[in-house]
């Protein structure tokens, strides 16, 4: 498990292992990993040219500290001091090395951006906006200090301009906001220094499954298995207009190893669904009922299903079943309209994209983007079900845990219809007995796996990710030794 911290709980951590050191011992620590990554992405240390930005904190300091050690190693190291002060003994050591004060950018190789880190708040102030804009715009490197300054650490949040890492290297233990979206498109790859920090975290803000966990939580069949233990899953999804998202959301539940799929719908998905997956039990629906479906250990409802009252009938009578129900798509307009229907005693998995997240909640769309992680806890919270909200990094909140963050992914993902295979996949985990929080946060790493898998660096269909995920499965093991990067 990848696990990440608010900057309030790193900094009381840091403040009782600082208590057990030396005055400084941490910022040196600090200096020394940042140092190494710096002399690594140069490759030759001596001659290169570094350019420092130094705010007024200690992020400035973390910057001086590594800006004397490459001087000591014969790189020509400038510093442009940003703040209305400077942290004077890493300034006193830095100019001792041979490092230079300068006003311009230059043409550095390397950025080290040492401007704010945990300790910033709201949008970057000037004149570190305008540093910040000029110094992405240089060819150079770009190295972050703890966080590339303008991403909130707890939060993720981008409020206005912010530094376009290539590297960041974060000190003691990643932060949350390096994993949420938009922040963590800013981080580039992260490298995380250890500090001593460990021993006096507290339980995470945000984790992260990796490979490993997945492999542990993923159910695998046995000698007594048989398809009804392994879970059987009805998909109420598809409608004479939307035949593909029932195509699409079987799919992925056979995919994912379904011991049987019960599909319910109206002629025309059922008609799709029998062409494309003979493996798939169908009931032909003439009235909006799943009584006739038969027994079912969880159900998918939504995607492609309408919002008219047809659906909003369909959609009430799974709600009504006593098995946990995955509600994606058209089904969260419709509990939107009816919340009343998520009271219920079995759990639920509700898989909004914000927009469809914005509806539920009454928040606007562009407000729910910025801030990911406050509203799928809201929600979580509000509306007492689990929460998967889809995007570029894919978050599952339940109220009191963690909120887990998906790492895998791509962004070919972005095409119609992926949603609905997640949706499928999501099912099968729920009918094969997992948690909604385990089933989801497991969905979203396979689909997420399978989406590079089909991708592998160029378009790809919604069918090819269902196609993915044994592959994903299959890729588990391999996966799991060399740590289930992000691409
Ligand atoms: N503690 C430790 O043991 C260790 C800490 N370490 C390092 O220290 C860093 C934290 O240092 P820190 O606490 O000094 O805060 P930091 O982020 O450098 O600067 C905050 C200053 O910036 C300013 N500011 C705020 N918002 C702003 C904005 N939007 N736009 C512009 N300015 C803004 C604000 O100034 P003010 O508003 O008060 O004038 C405030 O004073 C941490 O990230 C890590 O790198 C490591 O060495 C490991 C050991
Ligand atoms: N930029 C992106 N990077 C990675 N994954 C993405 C990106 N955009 C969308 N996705 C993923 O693609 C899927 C899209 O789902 P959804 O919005 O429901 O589409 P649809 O309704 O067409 O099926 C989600 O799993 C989401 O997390
Ligand atoms: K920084």
């Amino acid at each position: 498990m990848r696990t990440a911290y608010t900057a309030d709980q790193i900094r009381a951590a840091e403040l009782a292992l600082m208590a057990t050191l030396p005055e400084g011992t941490l910022m040196q620590r600090a200096a020394a990993g940042l140092t190494s990554v710096c002399a690594s992405l140069l490759g030759r240390v001596y001659g290169s040219r570094v350019l420092l930005l130094v705010g007024r904190g200690d992020n400035g300091g973390d910057a001086l500290y590594a800006g004397e050690r490459l001087a000591r190693r014969g790189a020509r190291v400038e510093a442009i001091l940003a703040g209305s002060k400077t942290h004077a003994e890493g300034l006193a050591a830095f100019l001792e090395a041979g490092g230079r004060v300068v006003e311009e950018v230059g043409a550095p190789e390397l950025v080290v951006d040492g401007l704010v880190g945990i300790g910033a708040s709201g949008a970057l102030r000037e004149p570190y906006a305008s540093l910040v804009a000029e110094a992405n715009a240089v060819d150079a490197l770009m190295v972050a200090v703890d966080v590339p300054s303008g991403v909130d650490s707890s939060t993720g949040r981008v409020a206005g301009v912010a530094v376009d890492a290539h590297v960041t290297v974060t000190m003691g233990a990643c932060k949350t906001g390096l994993l949420v979206d938009p922040g963590a498109a800013k981080v580039g790859l992260l490298e995380v220094i250890d500090i001593g920090l460990g021993p006096y975290l507290p339980d995470p803000d945000v984790a992260a499954l990796t490979a490993e966990d997945v492999e542990g939580l993923l159910p695998r069949p046995g000698a007594e298995s048989d398809k009804y233990r392994r879970g059987v899953i009805g998909i109420a999804a598809g409608s004479d207009r939307y035949t593909g998202a029932a195509v699409l959301s079987v799919g992925g539940a056979l995919r994912a190893g379904a011991g049987m799929v019960r599909y319910a719908g109206t002629a025309p998905p059922v008609q799709q669904v029998r062409a494309r997956w003979p493996e798939a039990v169908v009931t032909e629906l003439d009235h909006p009922s799943i009584a006739g479906v038969g027994r079912v250990q969880a159900w998918v409802a939504g995607p492609g299903l309408g919002t008219g009252d047809w659906a909003h009938e369909l959609v009430a009578g799974v709600l009504a079943t006593d098995v946990p129900v995955l509600l994606d798509a058209d089904a969260l307009t419709i509990v939107s309209r009816d919340r009343g229907l998520l009271r219920r005693a079995a759990p639920v998995l509700i898989t909004p994209h914000a927009g469809e997240l914005s509806r539920l909640i009454g928040v606007p769309g562009d407000r729910v983007e910025a801030s990911r992680l406050e509203h799928a806890r809201r929600a979580a919270a509000e509306l007492g079900v689990t929460v998967l909200l889809k995007g570029s990094t894919t978050l599952i909140a339940e109220d009191e845990r963690p909120v887990r963050v998906n790492l895998t992914g791509s962004s070919w993902l972005a095409t119609g219809g992926t949603g609905d295979v997640l949706s499928g996949v999501g099912g099968a985990l729920l009918a094969a007995g997992l948690t909604p929080y385990d089933a989801g946060s497991c969905a979203a790493f396979l689909h997420g796996l399978a989406g590079r898998i089909a991708s592998d660096g160029a378009p790809l269909a919604a069918a090819d990710v269902a196609d993915a995920v044994p592959s994903a499965i299959r890729s588990l093991r391999g996966e799991s030794r060399s740590g289930g990067r992000r691409s």
